[in-house]
């Protein structure tokens, strides 16, 4: 993929776009994701022996760990998954679990890869949901006169065509219908119009209801084993025309599609650029050789281990190998420290990165600055109901001051905190938004002060509200 290609400094350049600060972070895994491009470009044989470096990402919650991840993710079209390490110490889950975390990874690319693949056909697919349309509203009069045999049609009539049995052409009659259906579909005329269809029925069926949940756990279906075998149901249903062609288009895209192509273009890509995100990494670290919840902390990270060290995880789709994964941990590590973890796995996490809390300076930028600002958000948001809403560079300010304040007085989670106050800042003036008369406000430090001053500074209240 082209993007791949990027440069360190212009996957940095790019991620500036999104997150404030933490430069460091973003130049490791600049690195990262390079070493990968340079890795595709090595003969096979020193390819398989280059590993990818794993990172371990160190900061407190709310300063842009995943973010950055995600975005790395998006930009060279990589598909992300993240967990949470906590998840697997849970009561009921058993060491294979962690397994399933390749198994959203193959999910999440065979997402990715369908909706490019079915993009591609769009066009086509459309067209020949647009004939079928035609052919629903003019059935040709062969079939609707004299319906043929069904078990001839299934098995043939065993060459026996007398000219007599065999389907008439459609009469210039009907062509000619068609043509002028045709002509009004295509200028959208008949869009409002209902049709009535035949719908593959997605509803469980008894395959489903008997095959329980254990399929599940190894990622089995039993309707996708043995699918083909069955006979596909369809129900009838009543759409406008303008649903109908969505809803064929669909189903015209997906004969389009060649399944097994686009199952082990997946795999590949879930195993060569797949990015998996582990957050909480510092929860499942143990202090001392204890017992109890140590014990199964530290029986996650050997269930962690292997995947990270690369093995094959079984999936419905196939055998997948986790040996190029790039894997990202993350954590506060405000108790356990790194050296906390088992040998094997902080070897296998070579990169460490730490991530700062985040400046009064940082939050102003957060707020303002990102393509998806928040307070850009907010601006669109409202343009929607005619009000253009300004922030005054004061009121920035006074936003800013307020969430490191809330910080330090209740729990710090840091930019999450801007979230928070944000929509309670603006909750009046959205709710109000659809009766107000108003082209234009401009939010000023005194309306910060005036709607978030008697929250913020009462603890008690602003653990609840903000
Ligand atoms: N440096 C930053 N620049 C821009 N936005 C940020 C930054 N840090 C955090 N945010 C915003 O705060 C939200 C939470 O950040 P993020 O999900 O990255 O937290 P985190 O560090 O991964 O914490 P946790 O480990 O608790 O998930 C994000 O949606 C993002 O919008």
């Amino acid at each position: 993929m082209l993007t791949q290609a990027l440069t360190p400094r212009q996957i940095v350049a790019e991620l500036d776009k999104y997150i404030v600060g933490q430069k460091q972070a973003k130049k490791s895994v600049a690195v990262a994701l390079r070493n990968r491009y340079r890795r595709s470009l090595l003969p096979e044989h020193t390819q398989d022996d280059i590993v990818p470096k794993n990172i371990l990402m160190i900061g407190p919650t709310g300063v842009g760990k995943t973010e950055i991840a995600r975005r790395l993710a998006k930009l060279v079209g990589a598909p992300f998954v993240k967990v949470e390490a906590t998840k697997f110490t849970e009561v009921g889950y058993v060491g294979r679990d962690v397994e399933s975390m390749i198994r959203d990874l193959i999910e999440t690319s065979m997402r990715m890869v369908k909706q490019e693949r079915t993009e591609k056909v769009k066009d086509k697919a459309e067209e020949a949901a647009n004939e079928r349309i035609v052919h629903i509203l003019a059935p040709s009069q062969s079939k609707s006169k004299n319906q043929r045999n069904p078990f001839e049609m299934i098995f043939g009539n065993n060459g026996n065509n007398s000219p007599e049995q065999e389907e008439p052409e459609p009469d210039t009659n009907v062509a000619e219908r068609r043509r002028k259906i045709k002509f009004d579909l295509l200028s959208g005329k008949l869009e409002e119009d209902i049709i009535e269809i035949d719908v593959e029925d997605t509803a469980p069926n008894m395959m489903d209801m008997f095959a329980g949940q254990g399929n599940d756990q190894m990622g089995m279906n039993m309707q996708e084993m043995f699918g083909s075998l069955l006979p596909r149901r369809t129900k009838k249903r009543k759409l406008p025309i303008k649903e109908a062609r969505k809803v064929l288009t669909q189903e015209e895209a997906g004969k389009l599609i060649d399944m097994d192509d686009v199952t082990q273009e997946s795999i590949r890509r879930a195993e060569q650029t797949g990015i998996i995100f582990i957050d909480e990494i510092d929860k499942v670290a143990s202090q001392g050789r204890g017992s109890g919840p140590d014990v199964s902390r530290e029986g996650v990270q050997r269930d962690i281990l292997p995947i990270v060290e690369g093995s094959t995880v079984m999936t419905k789709y196939g055998p997948v190998k986790t040996d190029y994964i790039l894997f990202m941990a993350a954590g506060a590590f405000h108790v356990a420290k790194p050296s906390d973890l088992i040998p094997e796995l902080q070897g296998r996490f070579p990169i460490r990165v730490e991530l700062n809390s985040l400046s009064l300076e940082e939050f102003v930028s957060i707020l303002t600055e990102p393509q998806n600002a928040l307070t850009k958000q907010y601006v669109d948001l409202l343009r929607t109901e005619n009000i253009e809403i300004e922030f005054s560079d004061e009121a920035i300010r006074e936003i800013a001051k307020l969430a490191e304040s809330v910080n330090q007085n209740t729990e710090n989670i840091g930019a999450r905190r801007l979230h928070t106050i944000l929509e309670k800042l603006l909750e009046d003036l959205s709710y109000e938004a659809p009766e107000l008369t108003l082209e234009r406000m401009v939010i000023t430090p005194e309306y910060v002060r005036e709607k978030l001053n008697d929250i913020a500074l009462d603890r008690d209240l602003s653990q609840y509200i903000l």
